[in-house]
């Protein structure tokens, strides 16, 4: 079933690990990948654009079925393979409205990090303003503060929305990210102890990126929020 499956990546991007996360957590181990470099710019070779026209990471196949958008992804993995390996969707409505909520919110809250952390290489040199870049990390201070009181009450196997779900396959990478550049434990207690709680969680391990800093200079680019 596997064998089917053909995924093209790129190493330090969220949206190729929690697809990565889902295909681990659905045991669908064995799939064809092909790990790709954003510096050499292979997002827009002919490999990818033949898949996926926007040129992104990830870009993805099971037979003919091309679902390149990672969330999409994740959903249909788990529509696809509901009885195989971990169940990634909460039966309990209570349970299952919460999960959306945090899986959908998981995207805002990569967006409002990444508006931050890459401002230098979003915005061309002569555009960028200082009171630009205030209000993007104004911003992302709100969204964190957020997540911790989402994680108030964070326990073992107690996570966004209960059990591990697909809420955490689409918010641990970016909560990865953020201590991957800098993030400070000590003023974000909670999301600290979520990222330790599920650090070493086998589909987590076992498809950490290899590389997380496409720009090493930023590495450190969320030290000061
Ligand atoms: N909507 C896509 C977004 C994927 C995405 O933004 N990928 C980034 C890497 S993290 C990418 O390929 N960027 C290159 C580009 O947009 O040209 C998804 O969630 O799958």
């Amino acid at each position: 079933m596997a064998k089917s499956m053909h995924l093209l990546w790129g190493s330090g991007s969220a949206p190729c690990w929690r697809l990565m996360i889902t295909l681990e957590e659905k045991k669908l181990q064995g799939y064809q990948q092909k790990l790709l470099s954003f510096e050499k710019m292979e997002h827009k070779s002919k490999e990818v654009l033949e898949i996926n026209p926007r040129g992104q990471l990830p870009t993805f196949k099971h037979g003919e079925n091309i679902i390149n958008e990672s969330v999409g992804a994740c959903l249909y993995l788990e529509n696809q393979f509901k009885s195989q390996g971990n169940k990634l969707i909460p039966d309990s409505p209570a349970e299952q409205a919460l999960m959306y909520q945090r899986m959908m919110e998981g995207l805002s809250f990569l967006e409002k990090m990444e508006s931050f952390a890459f401002y230098d290489f979003f915005i061309p040199e002569g555009e960028r303003l200082d009171s630009a870049l205030k209000r993007n990390k104004d911003n992302l201070v709100t969204e964190l503060k957020l997540w911790e009181s989402y994680l108030e009450n964070v326990a073992a196997d107690r996570y966004l929305a209960g059990g591990f779900s697909l809420a955490d396959v689409v918010v641990f990478p970016n909560v990865a990210f953020a201590f991957a550049y800098g993030l400070s434990p000590e003023r974000y207690p909670k999301l600290a102890k979520y990222y330790n709680l599920l650090k070493d969680r086998p589909s987590i391990k076992a498809t950490w990126p290899p590389k997380w800093f496409q720009f090493e200079q930023r590495s450190e680019s969320l030290k000061e929020i």
